[in-house]
């Protein structure tokens, strides 16, 4: 190793000293997987104090996509670089706000803009915001996201509802989840066969047809690469043969901490330019092609979700079962310990309300979500 990449090496190991005590508190949690449960929490309830609002339904609005936002009424906006920890958005196409508010009615939290890989920030960092908005109620999320259509049947302008994708990331073990795990979190191991819910999807296809969009709206496999470049043809080539549809460089790792802490995941894409896979085309990706088709499409794209929204809110459609794979037996986990009469009350009863100390009415939340207590019947 050279002298040069020592030093950088020893640099790197300072900077993650330093970071250590805002994540786990130890020395050696160099492949972290994020900030602590207690920082999360600070950064939600530095939120919950601003609004009265507490939305069970999440969107994350993609590059150019903030528009989705601006139909959210009564709202209160805050800024990413007001919160305490949360870094701030640096991609055009991305105001980095946080918009709390009601989405024809509903209460709902937005995300406008997100944080990438390529920004120089890592997976964990990306997605942690899917764990504070867990940590504020959020139970339902809908990602969106600009990506290129590699499906060749596919337009620019077109809507590609998610119906799986390929975690190239994670497959090579650059994933927000690895390092120390917290199972307040979820659990460490869990399945991702039932990852974009089909519920979901059936009913986002009911809704373009009733739209009279149904000829633009797609299903496909979507892959996250790291960018900020685009992909060489070769590249794309690659991925068409793997069975991919859209290529962008966001998403999945959202997806991946979503799924993990028990939320119903609603994904899709706005295809906002085709992917050049012939050497002898002159078409070049370009991030301004990308917002122009946001752009284009943003009306269309505010009835879709305001629609889609409206059905996840429906009683039916909003119940939550918790992800399988919890450690057996880890009733220790949550930030009190429950003694096991206490248990036996939060059970009968939540009683989350009457008995403060046990547990805050979020970590029973929680707790029921990832299937560490059952709802009573009585
Ligand atoms: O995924 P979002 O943020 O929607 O945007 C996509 O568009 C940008 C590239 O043009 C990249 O950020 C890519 O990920
Ligand atoms: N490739 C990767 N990411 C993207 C693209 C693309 O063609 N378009 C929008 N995001």
């Amino acid at each position: 190793m050279s002298n040069h990449a020592l030093e950088n090496g020893v640099a790197n190991i300072k900077k993650e000293e330093e970071l250590s005590d805002m994540r786990h508190g130890e020395k050696f949690s160099f492949l972290s997987s994020g900030y602590s449960f207690e920082i999360i929490e600070q950064m939600s309830n530095y939120i919950r104090e601003k609004s009265q609002l507490r939305p069970r339904i999440a969107v994350i609005c993609g590059s150019g996509l903030g528009s989705l936002a601006d139909i959210i009424l009564d709202s209160t906006v805050i800024s990413y670089e007001e919160i305490p920890h949360f870094p701030p958005s640096t991609v055009p196409g991305h105001a980095g706000e946080l918009v709390i508010g009601l989405l024809d009615g509903i209460p709902v939290i937005a995300m406008k803009g997100r944080l990438h890989l390529y920004e120089g920030y890592p997976l964990w960092l990306c997605s942690m915001p899917v764990r504070v908005m867990k940590l504020l109620g959020v139970r339902q999320i809908v990602i969106t996201c600009a990506a290129g259509g590699l499906n060749p049947s596919y337009k620019t302008g077109d809507i590609m509802i998610i119906k799986d994708h390929v975690n190239l990331q994670g497959l090579i073990g650059n994933s927000p989840l690895v390092g120390k795990h917290d199972e307040r979190f979820g659990p460490r191991f869990f399945p991702m066969n039932k990852t974009y819910d089909s519920h979901y999807r059936e009913i986002a296809k009911r809704i373009a047809t009733d739209m009279g969009i149904s000829d633009s709206v797609r299903e496909g496999v979507h892959v996250m690469v790291g960018g900020p470049n685009y992909e060489t043809i070769a590249e794309l080539q690659f991925l068409r043969l793997m069975g991919i549809d859209s290529v962008g460089m966001s998403t999945v790792h959202e997806v991946l901490v979503a799924r993990q802490c028990s939320m119903r995941v609603f994904a899709f894409c706005l295809i906002t330019n085709e992917c050049v896979t012939e050497y002898d085309c002159n078409l070049e990706a370009n991030h301004e092609e990308v917002l122009q088709t946001a752009e284009q499409r943003q009306e269309t794209l505010k009835l879709f979700v305001t629609k889609i929204v409206a059905e996840m809110a429906k009683p039916e459609n909003s119940i939550v079962q918790p992800i399988p794979g919890r450690t057996p037996g880890r009733t220790n986990i949550v930030k009190h310990q429950i003694n096991a009469g206490e248990l036996r009350a939060l059970r009968k009863g939540r009683i989350a309300s009457t008995k403060p100390t046990v547990a805050t009415e979020q970590e029973v939340n929680n707790m029921l979500d990832l299937g560490i207590i059952e709802p009573s019947s009585g």
